[in-house]
C-alpha cells in the first residue's frame, strides 16, 4: 500500500472549514489536503493552514493517493453524487480509507453504500465553534472500524472542543441540540442586544454585553456542575428585578419556543435519514 500521511477535506464551507481549522491546531505539522468544488472558496483558508489546495483534476494524485482519512463536508443531498460520480473510479478495496462524515440525517448504514467494503466510516456532529476550539463534536462509528483509527480521528479533534461518543439512534437529537444550537444561540444573542440597543446601549457594546453574557452564563453551567434552574435562582432576589424578566420570558413561552426549535430541527434530520 502506498504511504498516505495526509489528512484530506472534499466540500470545504462552513462546517469543514472549521474542522481544517481544529485539525490544525491539534496537529501543527500535520500535512492537510483540502479541495473544494469552487477553488476561491479557499485560497485564503488553505493559505492560513498551510495546506495543500487540491484542484480537481488532480484530487485522485494529490488528494486520495496521499490521505488515509478524509473529512466530508458536502450537504448532505451532495453526498451521493460525490462518490459515484466523482470519487468511485479512485477508490478501491485494496486503499481502505477512514471516511469522517459530517452531513446531517446520514445514517452510517447508508454512507456504507458509497464505499468498498474495505473502507470505513466514521459520523461526526459538530458545530462551527469548533473554530475556536470552543465546538461540540459527537461521534459514532461502524464497528467494523479498528480502535487506533477511531483514537487517531478523536487525536485530529482534540482542539475542537468537546468530544463525546453517542449511539447513532441519538444522532438526530445531538445535531438538533449541538449541530444547530449555535445559531438558535445568535438569535438569544441578537435580541438581548436588541433589547440592549432599545435602551440606548450602542450597538457594537450591545452585542459584547449579550455574547459575553452568553459565554459566562454556558461556562458558569459547566464550571460549578450545578442546575442551571439553581444558578438561576442566585441571580433572582425576591421581588427584585430579575424575577420580573423571568416571568416575562415564562409568559412569552421562551421554553416551549425552544423545545419546539430543537423538535422541528430533529424531526427534519429524520426525515433527511429517510431520504438518504
Ligand atoms: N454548518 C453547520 O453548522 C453544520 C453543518 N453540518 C454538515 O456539514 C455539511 C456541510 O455544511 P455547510 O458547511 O454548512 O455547507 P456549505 O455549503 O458551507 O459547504 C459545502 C461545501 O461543499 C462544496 N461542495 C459541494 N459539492 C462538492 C463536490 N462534489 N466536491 C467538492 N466540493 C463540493 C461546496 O462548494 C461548499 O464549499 C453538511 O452535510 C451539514 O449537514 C453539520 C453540523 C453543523
Ligand atoms: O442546517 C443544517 O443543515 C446544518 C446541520 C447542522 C447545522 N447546520
Amino acid at each position: 500500500m502506498r504511504m498516505m500521511n495526509g489528512v484530506g477535506f472534499i466540500g470545504v464551507g462552513n462546517m469543514a472549514s472549521a474542522i481544517a481549522k481544529a485539525v490544525r491546531a491539534s496537529k501543527p505539522e500535520q500535512a492537510l489536503y483540502l479541495y473544494n468544488r469552487t477553488p476561491e472558496r479557499i485560497y485564503e483558508l488553505s493559505q492560513a493552514l498551510n495546506a495543500f489546495q487540491v484542484e480537481r483534476e488532480r484530487l485522485d494524485v494529490d488528494l486520495l493517493a496521499r490521505c488515509e482519512y478524509i473529512f466530508v463536508g458536502v450537504k448532505p443531498y451532495g453526498m451521493k453524487s460525490l462518490f459515484e460520480e466523482e470519487l468511485a473510479p479512485y477508490l478501491s478495496e485494496d486503499e481502505p480509507k477512514v471516511w469522517i462524515s459530517m452531513a446531517v440525517g446520514y445514517p452510517l448504514k447508508d454512507l456504507k453504500t458509497l464505499t468498498p467494503a474495505s473502507h470505513r466510516w466514521i459520523r461526526i456532529m459538530p458545530n462551527t465553534p469548533v473554530e475556536f476550539g470552543e465546538g461540540y463534536v459527537s461521534y459514532c462509528y461502524d464497528p467494523a472500524i479498528e480502535a487506533s483509527k477511531v483514537g487517531y480521528v478523536e487525536a485530529l479533534l482534540q482542539e475542537a472542543g468537546r468530544l463525546q461518543y453517542y449511539d447513532e439512534s441519538q444522532f438526530d437529537a445531538a445535531g438538533a441540540v449541538a449541530g444547530s444550537g449555535p445559531a438558535f444561540i445568535y438569535q438569544v444573542i441578537e435580541a438581548l442586544s436588541d433589547a440592549a440597543v432599545s435602551h440606548g446601549i450602542p450597538r457594537q457594546e450591545a452585542l459584547e454585553m449579550a455574547a459575553q453574557t452568553v459565554v459566562g452564563a454556558g461556562q458558569m453551567v459547566l464550571a460549578s456542575g450545578e442546575n442551571p434552574g439553581a444558578l438561576k435562582d442566585r441571580v433572582t432576589s425576591p421581588g427584585g428585578t430579575t424575577i420580573a424578566g423571568v416571568k416575562a420570558l415564562e409568559a412569552n413561552g421562551l421554553r416551549h419556543a425552544m423545545i419546539s426549535a430543537v423538535d422541528a430541527t430533529y424531526q427534519r434530520s429524520v426525515d433527511l435519514s429517510d431520504q438518504a
